[in-house]
């Protein structure tokens, strides 16, 4: 039986890949995506949207239209994805986001929509950058306490928040697993006299340029060596397919906030 997926925001940058991705994937069926009222795509084929040819499917305005779907894909913007949130919530339908940004209050009211849905929140959905979290947390263990730890991400000229929520989220698994909070320890660029580098900061420098589909790296440096972890996406294809095996997860979980390494089987 295949799982019945909507895809919010199909007319961006991922939602375009996203439709390909569900179309093409054995065990989804696509039976629509949502574009804004105001949008020049409105009544617009998805197949045609994503540059694959006419596949008999028109983008929605509103998510009841979409209300026969299972499992909702939302790779919008903070505040669409909140409603979105709250409607599936309130319609107890199943939600993968991947949407970047949230403030730590937002993440909250994510995690607790958890309580009586089912929700995952990826800020990436590629199977490299989730496994990538591991080996962080591993090398953390093993030689954080006393490298200097500095997070590098690139990402293309129309990206909106920084640092991305990839980086971000390399930041919070090590910080965890050293023990820190990352709220305190967190250091976003430099400039001017800025003193020595305190032990215990963990560093983040962005980039944004040209058509960067998503570039990260971890630095453990030490003095005489230094570890650098760096994952590099070349397409947006391939956290288009992280999304499908999320949704494709997603439709038989129980209530539960969950991420991209419960998909996975990443979890300690
Ligand atoms: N988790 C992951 O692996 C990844 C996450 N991302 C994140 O996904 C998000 C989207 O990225 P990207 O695709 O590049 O951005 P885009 O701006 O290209 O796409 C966002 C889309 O959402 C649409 N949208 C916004 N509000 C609504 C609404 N109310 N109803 C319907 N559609 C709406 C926008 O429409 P309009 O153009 O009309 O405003 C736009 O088409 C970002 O937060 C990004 O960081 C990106 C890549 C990978
Ligand atoms: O906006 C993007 O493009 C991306 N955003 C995600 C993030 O903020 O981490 C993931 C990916 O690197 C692409």
């Amino acid at each position: 039986m295949k799982v019945k997926v909507a895809i919010l925001g199909c007319s961006g940058r991922m939602g375009r890949n996203l439709i390909q991705a569900a179309h093409e994937h054995e065990s989804i069926e696509l039976v629509g995506g949502s574009v804004r009222e105001s949008s020049s795509f409105v009544d617009f084929d998805l197949g045609e949207l994503a540059g694959i040819g006419a596949i008999g499917l028109k983008t929605s305005t509103s998510l009841t239209q979409l209300s026969h779907a299972d499992v909702f894909i939302d790779f919008t913007s903070i505040e669409t994805t909140l409603e979105n949130l709250a409607w599936c919530n309130e319609h107890q339908k199943a939600l993968v986001i991947g949407t970047t940004g949230f403030s730590d209050e937002q993440v909250a009211t994510i995690k607790n929509a958890g309580n009586t849905m089912p929700v995952i929140l990826a800020p990436n959905t590629s199977v490299g950058v989730n496994l990538m979290f591991k080996l962080l947390q591993i090398t953390a263990k093993a030689i954080g306490d006393y490298t200097d730890i500095e997070i590098f991400e690139a990402h293309h000229r129309f990206k909106k928040d920084a640092p991305s929520g990839t980086a971000v989220k390399m930041g919070q698994v090590i910080a965890d697993e050293l023990g820190r909070n990352l709220n305190e320890v967190a250091v976003y660029g430099r400039e001017g006299i800025t003193e020595e580098r305190k032990k215990e900061t963990i560093g983040f420098a962005t980039v944004r340029a040209g058509d960067i589909v998503g570039e990260h790296t971890a630095f453990f440096a030490d003095l005489g060596e230094r570890l650098e972890i760096t994952h590099k996406a070349s397409s947006r294809m391939t956290f288009a397919l992280g999304a499908m095996r999320a949704a494709f997860w997603l439709q038989n979980a129980d209530n539960g906030f969950y991420d991209m390494q419960d998909v996975l089987g990443l979890k300690d």
